[in-house]
Formats: structure tokens, C-alpha cells, sequence
């Protein structure tokens, strides 16, 4: 380290401590530099070892950040209710109202950070299942790697008390970060091997979507989304660094990420961006309405033919633009939004797909976009309430954070969270896959079982399951 740098972060995290005496309280102290390393997959798995359980990863589409944490100086949980959202807010304010910066400090996702997400229902009680993860869950990790276009960041973050000594944090940085840098060259990583797939209650679940057919013509239901869950068994405990270098080869148009809690691990690779906040802009993704992918070129083109023209994928597909462009123009100045959906073809799967855009009022933030949109109906239903009441009764299945929004915020209020769908929950040596699909009036329980099917071929795919057809 240049000497500049080590007194320059020397000073920092004395005046960070000097901070929390003059609070009597916690400061967080974050130094951001640049490093070589072009591999944030070599750094997850770095971290494998002392950072069991507590590790994340984050890759955008567009390869614009990604993000890799190690550890947690603070694990923020809100109460499950409605105002999660705005207390996870409020504890990220406080803490950055106090923080010191040293290093780089100006590059987005970059510096303290908060990753992590929220369940899909605060009204459902955890089960096993889920317990590691509770309602919600956030990291502001102890070291992050960002990959911001071609350049990489190490953040370092520390939570200084009144009593601590920068001569021993210092020390304490060191040799983590020399641990983390040597370890960067990684070992190959070991396959998962499946013994045993399986669908859970199939003939109940259809059943339960024709019910939900009837109820859709007979009420003032219009959509409701219905998952399914599938199980698999491994050999041995599954990596999930072998499941991210999977994914990140398999489907480059989506949001791949993971989120450690305890020994669990919850894993995906979503196309569905809920929100995208950089300054005052704001984006956000339509997707609902699928069909599977052709095996020739024609074939395919016929099939995504047929998807931008039917009608019922349509209907399923508009109830998400008008909401979502709706929660927009609330909340914005100038709000964009095509006219027809187009086509995003994913490895195994093609959508209808409408991207919004919009210049948000000063002082809405991306924590108000999360609360504010979710759960979309392509994630719930239509009317939101009644679909998730719905849900909660008819469904059978703990959703967990499956299609809950999931992502970072950073020190500038710049973010981005996605719906964590095409996504699993590894526990040991066994996997939960979950898909759903949005049911409307024209929905029959045989296809929406199969283009569920089809939306477990993604994780299928990454974890060496027999896909479906
Ligand atoms: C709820 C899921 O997909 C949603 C996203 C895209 C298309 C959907 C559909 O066509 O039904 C679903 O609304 C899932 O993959 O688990
Ligand atoms: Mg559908």
C-alpha cells in the first residue's frame, strides 16, 4: 500500500473512532481502492472459507457492476411488517449520516454498501425452510469487490467503537486483505452431482390453479400468480460458486446473484429487474407473458411469433405495464413507456418484455420504488391485495424470498433491486427450486404446469438436473 494511502486511511479510521466516541455510538469507516482483479467468481470463492455463510454475489446484464461481498460489519433486519422498507431505510441513513470515507469515493457501488433483500409476504410466518433468512436481510459486508465497467474497487469496510485502536485495525485490514488477495487464483471448482428430482404436489397444484381460473371469471380477481416448488437431492453439499460460474455462463441477459444466511444459500438468475435508480432516473422492467424456445431458428421465431400475438399473454403482460407505469407516474416527472412489449429470449425461455424509464421528484427513493412496486403483478396478481391474500391461502408453499426484490443501495442512493425468481434455496446437500405463472381468464392448469416447468430449467440447467421439455 503507498504510504499516502496507508496515512491517508490511517487518519480516516482515527477520526471515524473519534466520531463514535463523540456519538457513544457505532461509525462506519470505509476505504475504497483500486485493485487488479477481472474475476469477482475467484473472490466469492476467496472468502469461502472465513466467510462461510455470509457471503454475496451480484452481476447486472448489461456486465455494468457487479458486486461481490465478503463477511458483514452489520446485518440489518427490520421487524416484519409493512414499514420494513423504510426501517431498513432509516437504520442505512443513520449509519451513513456518521460514516467516513477514505480512498476513492466517488464511484457508485463502490464503498458501504447495503445488499440483501426482502421476503416475498411480511404477512407469512417462516418455516424452516426459510428461518436463516427471517422476513429480510441485509450485509454491509467487511470486504466487497466491485467490477464498475472494467475497473475494480476493494472496499473495506470496519464498524469503529468508542474503545477501538487504529493501530489495531489496521493490522486486523492487512493481513485479511493479503488472506483475500492471495487466495484470488482459486481451485477448480467440483461438480454437484444429482441423486435424486422431484415435483412437489403436482396433481394439487394444477388443481389449485383451476380453481383459481374459476374464481378469476366469477370475482373481481383479474391475475394471480401461482407457484410451484421443486426438490432435488445431491451426492455431497452443492457449491454454490459452481452454480454461479453455471449461470454466469448459461444466461447472460439476466441478474445473476446469490445471498448467504447461515448454511443456506439462496441462488438465482433473474430476468426481471424491479428498479434502477442512478440520480434522478429510474427504470424498471415489464416481463409476464412466456413461451418456450424453438430447437431450430424458424421454429423459434414462429413460437416468439405467436407469443407477441396472443392474447392471453398479452392481457397477463399488460396488467404489469399499467401498474408499473402507474406507480412511475406518481412518483415522476417524465415517465417512458413503449407502446407494445417485444421479445427477451433467455436460454430456455422467451417473455414479452417492456422496459420504463422516468425522471424521479427530487427525494423519492429507491426504497420507496421497492415498497411502492412490489409485488408487481407479474410476482402477485391484480388487485395487489386481494392476490397476495390469495396466495397466502391457496398456494400451499412458503415463498420465502422467491419473487422478493433483492439488491444493493449505496452511499448516493444509487441501486438496483430485481425480483428473485428462476432462483433456488440450497441447504446442504439438497435444493428448492421455485416458478410460478401468472393465471388469468384464459389459463389452463396443463400449460401453466408446463411453462412452470420450463421456468426450472434455468436453475435445472445450472445445477446438472434433467430439464424439462
Ligand atoms: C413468477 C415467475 O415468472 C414471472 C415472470 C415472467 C413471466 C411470467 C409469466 O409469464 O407467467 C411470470 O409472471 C417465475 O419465473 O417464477
Ligand atoms: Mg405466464
Amino acid at each position: 500500500m503507498a504510504i499516502s494511502e496507508e496515512t491517508e486511511q490511517f487518519q480516516g479510521l482515527a477520526s471515524a473512532i473519534q466520531k463514535a466516541k463523540d456519538l457513544n455510538g457505532q461509525v462506519l469507516f470505509s476505504h475504497i481502492k483500486k485493485i487488479n482483479c477481472n474475476n469477482p467468481l475467484s473472490f466469492y470463492q476467496a472468502g469461502r472459507e472465513r466467510y462461510a455463510g455470509e457471503r454475496f454475489f451480484w452481476e447486472d446484464p448489461a456486465k455494468d457492476i457487479t458486486i461481490t461481498g465478503l463477511g458483514n460489519v452489520k446485518k440489518l433486519q427490520a421487524a416484519s411488517n409493512a414499514d420494513r422498507y423504510r426501517e431498513v431505510e432509516m437504520s442505512w441513513i443513520k449509519l451513513q449520516n456518521a460514516a467516513v470515507k477514505t480512498g476513492v469515493t466517488d464511484v457508485e457501488a463502490t464503498g458501504p454498501l447495503l445488499f440483501g433483500g426482502f421476503s416475498f409476504d411480511y404477512e407469512t410466518n417462516s418455516t424452516l425452510l426459510w428461518n436463516q433468512f427471517g422476513d429480510n436481510l441485509f450485509y454491509i459486508p467487511a470486504f466487497m469487490l466491485s467490477l464498475v465497467g472494467e475497473q475494480a474497487y476493494l472496499t473495506t469496510n470496519l464498524l469503529c467503537s468508542p474503545d477501538d485502536s487504529e493501530k489495531l485495525f489496521i493490522d486486523m485490514i492487512n493481513e485479511r486483505e493479503s488472506f483475500l488477495i492471495e487466495s484470488l487464483n482459486g481451485t477448480e471448482l467440483r461438480a454437484n452431482t444429482l441423486v435424486k428430482q422431484k415435483e412437489v404436489k403436482p396433481k394439487e397444484w394444477k388443481q389449485t390453479v383451476a380453481e383459481a381460473v374459476e374464481e378469476i371469471k366469477t370475482t373481481d380477481l383479474d391475475k394471480i400468480v401461482l407457484a410451484r416448488e421443486l426438490r432435488l437431492v445431491f451426492e455431497r453439499s452443492i457449491d454454490s460458486e459452481k452454480v454461479l460460474e453455471q449461470l454466469i455462463a448459461e444466461q447472460p441477459l439476466s441478474y445473476i446473484f446469490s445471498l448467504e444466511a447461515g448454511g443456506d444459500c439462496f441462488v438465482g438468475a433473474t430476468p426481471e429487474r424491479l428498479i434502477k435508480k442512478q440520480g434522478n432516473e429510474v427504470f424498471s422492467t415489464c416481463l409476464a407473458g412466456s413461451m418456450g424456445r424453438g430447437k431450430t431458428e424458424e421454429e423459434d421465431a414462429c413460437l416468439g411469433n405467436e407469443l407477441l400475438h396472443d392474447q392471453k399473454n398479452l392481457q397477463e403482460h399488460q396488467y404489469v405495464v399499467s401498474m408499473i407505469s402507474n406507480a412511475f407516474e406518481a412518483v415522476c416527472e417524465k415517465v417512458i413507456v413503449p407502446t407494445e412489449p417485444k421479445l427477451m429470449k433467455n436460454r430456455h425461455i422467451q417473455h414479452l418484455y417492456t422496459p420504463v424509464r422516468g425522471i424521479c421528484n427530487e427525494g423519492v427513493t429507491i426504497f420507496e420504488f421497492v415498497e411502492n412496486l412490489h409485488p408487481t403483478p407479474a410476482m402477485g396478481g391484480l388487485p395487489k391485495e386481494e392476490a397476495v391474500a390469495r396466495i397466502r391461502e391457496i398456494e400451499g408453499l412458503e415463498r420465502g424470498f422467491y419473487a422478493g426484490p433483492l439488491g444493493w443501495v449505496d452511499a448516493y442512493g444509487n441501486g438496483e433491486f430485481a425480483v428473485g425468481i428462476r432462483s433456488a434455496l440450497l441447504q446442504d446437500n439438497e435444493a428448492s427450486l421455485f416458478a410460478g405463472c401468472g393465471v388469468v381468464e384464459d389459463s389452463t392448469p396443463e400449460s401453466e404446469f408446463q411453462e412452470t416447468g420450463i421456468k426450472f430449467n434455468p436453475m435445472l440447467s445450472a445445477l446438472g438436473g434433467n430439464l424439462n421439455e
